[in-house]
């Protein structure tokens, strides 16, 4: 698809990290991005595309680009998304058109998407991807979360709880693995990731001038 990773000791411009934050419902991702893009003002979201309708407060083309069934369908036989999947009767996608290019040029982009689309991102890019599974301190605390938010008919909470057991089960498919039990922690190990991963030589080696030069 034309977006081979390159050798960070090949150029002077890192490709931006894919940092990928996923949970089974209500663990509290959306949470914990919402405080890191107040935060870090160098990652962006990338905002996927749903067939999901809006919850009350959530405004397209922020939150998620909110598109009929049939636009959805165009764009997958149009190979408009890097990944996509079908979540709770729904689907949800990452459209490559705001992030390709971007990505390219070293910007970091969050993504708050499932186990499905998080292994798609990775068989793609291992090199810049970063997998982070939250996980609520209990089942019980996931389930009261999901009441609490009050946002979801007790039918739409029940699926959520009953796919939970299936989502966590892929937590080995992840790089980190957090218990979001005090928000505020939780944040802060996010942010200490993001910063560690940034530090990684294979990132940084191609951008320090004299280091380069040293080498060659
Ligand atoms: N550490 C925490 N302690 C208590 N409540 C929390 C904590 N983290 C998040 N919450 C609350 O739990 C609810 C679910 O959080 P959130 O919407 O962030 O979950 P989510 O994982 O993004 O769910 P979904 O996948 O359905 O979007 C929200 O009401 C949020 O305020
Ligand atoms: N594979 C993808 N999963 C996505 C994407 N955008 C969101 N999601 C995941 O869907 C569920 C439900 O989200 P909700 O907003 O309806 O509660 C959640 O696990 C999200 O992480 C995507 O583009 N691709």
């Amino acid at each position: 698809m034309g977006d081979t990773p390159q050798n960070p000791f090949d150029t002077l411009q890192r490709r931006g990290l894919m940092f990928i934050l996923s949970s089974p419902s209500g663990a509290g991702k959306t949470t914990l991005s919402k405080m890191l893009l107040a935060k870090d003002s160098e990652i962006k979201l990338s905002v996927s595309a749903t067939t999901r309708p809006p919850r009350p407060g959530e405004i397209d083309g922020v939150h998620y680009h909110f598109v009929s069934p049939e636009r959805f369908q165009q764009m997958i036989d149009e190979d408009d998304f890097y990944e996509w999947a079908e979540v709770f009767g729904h689907r949800y996608g990452t459209p490559k058109g705001m992030i390709r290019a971007a990505l390219k040029e070293g910007q970091d982009f969050l993504f708050d998407i499932d186990w499905q689309g998080t292994q798609q991102l990775y068989q793609k890019d291992q090199q810049d991807v970063v997998r982070v599974f939250i996980l609520p301190p209990s089942i019980e605390e996931l389930h009261r979360r999901l009441q609490s938010r009050a946002t979801d008919s007790a039918e739409v909470i029940a699926a959520r709880m009953e796919r939970a057991r299936a989502e966590i089960s892929h937590w080995d498919g992840y790089d980190y693995v957090i218990i979001n039990d005090d928000v505020n922690i939780c944040f802060a190990k996010v942010c200490a990731i993001l910063e560690a991963e940034r530090m990684k030589r294979q990132r940084q080696t191609g951008l320090i001038p004299f280091v380069r030069e040293l080498m060659t």
